[in-house]
């Protein structure tokens, strides 16, 4: 498992999402180039959608090979298909409806009128069954080693759909569960389990703004991972916090690192 974790602070929010955007293509140039393919999971949330609008703006975008790009989700709020408040709709909004991905390679969560019907245990299930089925021998357990995983991160310090003290935050076994009662709309969810989560090689965690400068600074003084989940979202070689100035604005001192732009 990585060490401690990097954070890197940009002037705003705007910079933040196009740095990271420069950031993930060259990660995914790297590891096509190395190995043919890459693998990210996707967020929801306002930050990882600027990140996804940030990268669709980029004039690098196309050193991506949008077509040996495998796409997965952190969570998803479990509505109908096409809903815009689910994560897949909002990110085919930003980047995905105008990339040349490979359809078969991008896989969302099911929808809630999908072959599971409202049956949320069942469709996290089958997330579940999929993350094995593409996992292989060289791989940490029933999920591939994802090149990168990105996270928002709520100001309660929620990350994916694993809210404080809630029971999703505590499973150690399953990769992939339903989430009742979501504090924050709507209230059932798919999420990955932090067991899921710490499979990645990367695990790159987004904040921008002053909501989330307490869920920052909170996360990264050594918060147990029940009472702030962000704390326990690590890579297993590397654990990047990107935030703006806002969002590092409560950091203390040691961890705010000098020379960030
Ligand atoms: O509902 C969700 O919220 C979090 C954070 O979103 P933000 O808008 O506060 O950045 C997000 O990471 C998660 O994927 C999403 O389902």
């Amino acid at each position: 498992m990585s060490g401690a974790p990097q954070i890197v602070v940009h002037r705003d929010k705007e910079l933040m999402a196009q740095a990271a955007a420069a950031r993930l293509i060259t990660r995914i140039a790297d590891a096509q180039a190395a190995r043919g393919t890459a693998s990210v999971v996707l967020t929801g949330g306002r930050n990882g959608n600027g990140l996804l609008a940030a990268l669709g703006a980029s004039p690098a975008r196309d050193a991506v090979d949008w077509a040996r790009l495998d796409l997965w989700w952190g969570d998803e709020r479990f509505l109908p298909e096409g809903d815009p408040e689910r994560n897949v709709s909002q990110a085919r909004e930003a980047l995905l409806d105008h990339v040349p991905v490979d359809p078969a390679r991008v896989r969302p969560m099911a929808a809630s009128d999908g072959p599971y019907g409202n049956d949320v245990e069942a469709a996290a299930a089958a997330y579940a069954a999929q993350l094995a089925a593409a996992a292989g021998p060289e791989d940490h357990g029933p999920v591939p080693t994802f090149d990168v995983l990105m996270l928002g991160v709520g100001p309660d310090t929620h990350i994916a759909s694993l809210f404080p003290e809630h029971p999703a935050v505590r499973e150690t076994e399953r990769t992939v569960v339903g989430v009742h009662g979501s504090p924050k709309p709507p209230p059932i969810r798919i999420s990955l389990t932090l067991p899921a989560i710490r499979a990645a090689r990367e695990v790159w965690l987004l904040a921008a703004g002053e909501d989330k400068a307490n869920a920052a600074a909170i996360a990264l003084s050594g918060a147990g991972e029940l009472q702030a989940p962000a704390a326990g979202a690590r890579g297993r070689a590397r654990t990047l916090w990107l935030l703006d100035a806002a969002a590092a604005s409560q950091l203390p001192r040691e961890l705010y690192p000098p020379a960030s732009a």
